[in-house]
């Protein structure tokens, strides 16, 4: 990045950067151990006033974890935080309101938004509502105060919208605009992986959005997983490995592959594991056996209607679409979660009557849920048995479960997908995010089912991982699984599926296969109203 932070005597930073330019703040010397796990080591940064520096790392090292120590909620066990000025701060003792004190501003993945509230109501919760004459709340003060810090933000967004009807760019800019709503000292926002639930090109908009902030003046740090975002936003970037800064460069001249290549500690030839998504609709695929495993004809349920679907043997499949076009719907109803309304569904050439979760588990089909924490993880549970959990019979020998080879299986799984965890018996929950993604794919991909229901499998996984599932997917298939996947990540089922059904509102829009597997005809059909194109 070519800036140098150097701690004065009363451990303030330096104003301005070896570049010339100011600084904003600067973090040196941050560690943090768990038990006798050192997950941040020595990690320092600064950030230039009016740049956006990226951090970036793969899964589990450590970017959760030093955000939660900027913003008071894990304590470090040492580090300073120094901001032009001010005397340091110890992170040591580090709290949420020392955070506010210090700038810091959030806004995490989830957008902390109340969906059924309207915005000029979301801005009141954190700023307080104003009060008018009997201390009743001052509805037109609130809302005309609304408007001109949705002006400031250049926001076309009206107070008295509700949240939900917003589209999703406009929904994290709003929660942007509401953490930097008040004009405190000079302020940071700190964006955890703001682009994770948005559809392709509201991510731009977003994208657009934060540089234009950029660029009057906002200090910004950006953690994410998308190395393309990561290139196209950032001025700057810090790599995170091992909970060591691995590097801290200029964004510019940096491609994906570097960017990675720094994360992973590694040469790795190409970023998919192989020739790319660029080429992959080249790449010959398994056409699939005679015989549909799954074929859905009519079917409607929830928010879907009149889809016809058929996946055959070894066939990887996917569903495209954007946000609430059905696509989770889709899956929870082959799986027997949701009840159809009308149409039919036939598994290996036999209808399927009456569908339910333990008919559908009976007959070899397995979902892996888009909500991981809620829907399939046992908390409680060591990272073994998290894995073993659908294949425990194979580890029962004369009544009793074998533990040392159901240890044996997880430590091989561990070793393949690069799970980073203290050991086989580590907690599930004390995993990073990404690594409990990927231990509860490697649970199905360890059964390989007859039909297996993927529901954003690579979510918050890291760009190295990420190829590694999608050679383990590929080998399930290759072994006969049929394989159906739904991602809001375009490139991905580019890269994956030989096929590819993009659902719109509920309904089939497109079939892709062979050549049309390209991410600008996936996110064509997706758009409504590009439909006449
Ligand atoms: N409470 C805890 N006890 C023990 N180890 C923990 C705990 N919380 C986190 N860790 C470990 O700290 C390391 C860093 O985790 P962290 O969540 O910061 O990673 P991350 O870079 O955000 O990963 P991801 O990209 O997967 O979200 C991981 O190895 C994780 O297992």
């Amino acid at each position: 990045m070519g800036t140098v932070t150097t701690a004065s005597a009363d451990g303030s930073a330096d104003s301005t950067s070896a570049a010339g330019h100011p600084t904003s703040l600067a973090v040196s010397g941050v560690n943090k151990s768990y038990g006798p796990a050192s997950v941040l080591r020595d990690v320092s940064f600064e950030l230039t006033r009016g740049h956006i520096h990226a951090l970036a790392g793969g899964n589990g090292s450590g970017k959760s974890t030093l955000i939660k120590v900027l913003a008071g909620i894990d304590r470090a066990d040492s580090g300073v935080l120094s901001r032009p000025g001010h005397a340091g701060t110890d992170l040591a003792g580090f709290s949420p309101a020392h955070a506010r004190e210090a700038g810091l501003r959030f806004v995490h993945q989830d957008l902390g938004l109340l969906p059924d509230m309207t915005v000029a109501e979301n801005f009141a919760f954190t700023r307080g509502f104003p009060k008018g004459a009997g201390r009743r709340i001052a509805w037109r003060k609130l809302h005309e105060t609304t408007e001109s810090l949705l002006g400031r933000f250049e926001l076309d967004v009206s107070p008295t919208t509700v949240v939900r009807a917003l589209r999703p760019a406009d929904r994290a800019m709003v929660a942007i605009a509401r953490a930097l709503a008040d004009d405190g000292p000079e302020q940071v926002l700190v964006l955890d992986e703001p682009t994770a639930s948005l559809p392709h090109h509201e991510v731009d908009i977003l994208l657009e959005g934060l540089s234009r902030r950029a660029r009057q003046g906002q200090t910004i740090l950006y953690v994410s997983h998308r190395l393309d975002e990561v290139l196209s936003l950032a001025d700057s970037v810090t790599v995170l490995r091992d909970g060591g800064v691995a590097a801290t460069r200029d964004a510019r001249g940096l491609d994906q592959l570097q960017l990675a290549e720094l994360m992973a500690g590694r040469s790795l030839g190409t970023l998919y594991g192989d020739e790319g998504p660029a080429s992959s609709a080249a790449r010959p695929r398994p056409a699939g056996g005679p015989v549909p495993v799954l074929e859905a004809r009519g079917l409607s349920a929830g928010g879907i209607s009149g889809i016809d679907l058929e996946i055959r043997a070894g066939e990887i499949v996917g569903l495209a679409g954007l946000l609430g076009s059905g696509r989770s719907t889709l899956l929870r109803t082959i799986f027997g979660a949701v009840r159809p309304a009308s149409g039919t569904l036939t598994f290996e050439g036999e209808a399927i009557a009456a569908p339910s979760i333990k008919a559908a588990m009976r007959r070899g089909i397995a979902l892996v849920p888009e909500d991981r924490l809620a829907d399939a993880l046992f908390h409680e549970s060591s990272v073994t048995q998290n894995i073993t959990v659908a294949t425990l019979a194979r580890y029962v020998r004369w009544a009793r479960l074998v533990r040392s080879r159901e240890r044996d299986t997880a430590a091989g799984v561990i070793d393949d997908l690069r799970i980073k965890t203290a050991g086989p018996d580590q907690t599930v929950t004390r995993l990073s995010g990404g690594n409990q993604q990927k231990v509860v794919v490697a649970r199905w991909l360890q059964r390989a089912p007859r039909l297996l229901l993927l529901d954003e499998p690579t979510q918050g996984v890291d760009v190295v991982s990420r190829a590694d599932i999608y050679e383990r997917v590929r080998a399930v298939a290759a072994a006969g699984t049929s394989v159906l996947v739904a991602s809001s990540d375009v490139e991905e089922l580019v890269h994956l599926c030989g096929r590819v059904v993009v659902l719109r509102a509920g309904r089939v829009a497109a079939e892709l296969s062979g050549e049309a597997v390209s991410v600008r005809e996936i996110v064509r059909y997706s758009y409504a109203d590009q439909e006449e194109s």
